[in-house]
């Protein structure tokens, strides 16, 4: 059977000036190859400008490969092909504040992916949108909403929205909830949670925290200037003592914070 979301090979290279062929590449993935299974968690770490922002990007289709492959139920994803993509896999950016249009109500800004990428009537746009809103732990009213009459926790759950309200198989999240505060942050990782179980999506995490790792991944895959050096399930890269990079990444922030629950059902406390 195959795999929910399969990468092959995939890389990435930047010439330093575009159109300039004779200058040098420099390489921002090296050639990688991991999987992804239905329902699953998978977190990308890595210390900056090791890659992570660059591959999400890739299998979320907001940038392109220079080699290799991804095939999502076994079929190949062309980045080109957009209702593929978008009726698939969304992304949610780091940045909820200014990924918002100020100017569009939050109704029509859930509205606007069903009139790309759906056939949906009005009638049915609408009621896919307010369900939507109640499935993200907000109300119909806030359909007449605009972004800066809203917190920041709920920023970020209009951009869940956003990002589920086309029914995805996978949201890749950039380091979505790094401008959280530790409160909020828990209450989205909840959130996060219950959609998982409730709708099936998968989620790619790209994360500095590895608290949010221990309490939530499946499977990790570690970067390291481009390079995949990790990629197993969570509890194995976690006990690998033989790979000290790993190791100093993971645990440099846990010693101090949650201890590892294996019960995944359980919630992150606010
Ligand atoms: N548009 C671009 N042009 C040239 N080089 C780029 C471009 N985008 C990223 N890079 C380079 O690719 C490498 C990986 O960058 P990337 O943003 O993916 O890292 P990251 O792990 O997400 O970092 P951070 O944690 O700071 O977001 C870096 O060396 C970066 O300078």
């Amino acid at each position: 059977m195959s795999h929910l979301l399969e990468v092959r090979n995939l890389g990435k290279t930047y010439r330093s000036r575009k159109g300039w062929p004779w200058t040098p590449k420099s390489v921002a993935i090296e050639p990688l190859s991991f999987t992804l299974e239905a329902g699953e968690i998978l977190a990308v770490m890595g210390e900056t400008g090791s890659g992570k922002s660059t591959l999400a990007q890739i299998i979320g289709g907001v940038d392109t490969a220079t080699s290799g492959e991804i095939l999502l139920n076994g079929q190949k994803l062309h980045s080109n092909n957009y209702p593929q993509l978008c009726n698939n896999i969304r992304m949610i950016f780091q940045d909820s504040e200014n990924s918002l249009n100020a100017h569009l109500n939050i109704g029509k800004q859930l509205e606007e992916p069903l009139l790309f990428n759906t056939q949906l009537t009005a009638a049915e746009r609408q009621e896919r949108v307010n369900l939507t809103l109640q499935r993200v732990g907000m109300l119909r009213e806030h359909w007449e909403f605009y972004p800066h009459m809203l917190s920041s926790g709920q920023k970020q759950r209009v951009c869940i929205a956003r990002a589920i309200i086309l029914e995805p198989q996978i949201v890749v999240a950039d380091e979505a909830l790094v401008a959280l505060d530790p409160s909020i942050r828990a209450q989205i990782i909840n959130l996060m949670l219950d959609l998982q179980k409730d709708m099936g999506i998968s989620y790619i995490l790209v994360t500095h925290s590895p608290q949010i790792v221990k309490h939530i991944a499946d499977k990790i895959l570690i970067l390291y200037r481009g390079k995949m050096i990790a990629f197993d399930k969570t509890d194995i890269v976690l006990e690998d003592t033989q790979q000290t990079y790993v190791q100093q990444l993971l645990h440099e922030h846990l010693k101090q914070n949650i201890q590892y629950n294996s019960d995944r059902s359980a919630k992150i406390a606010d």
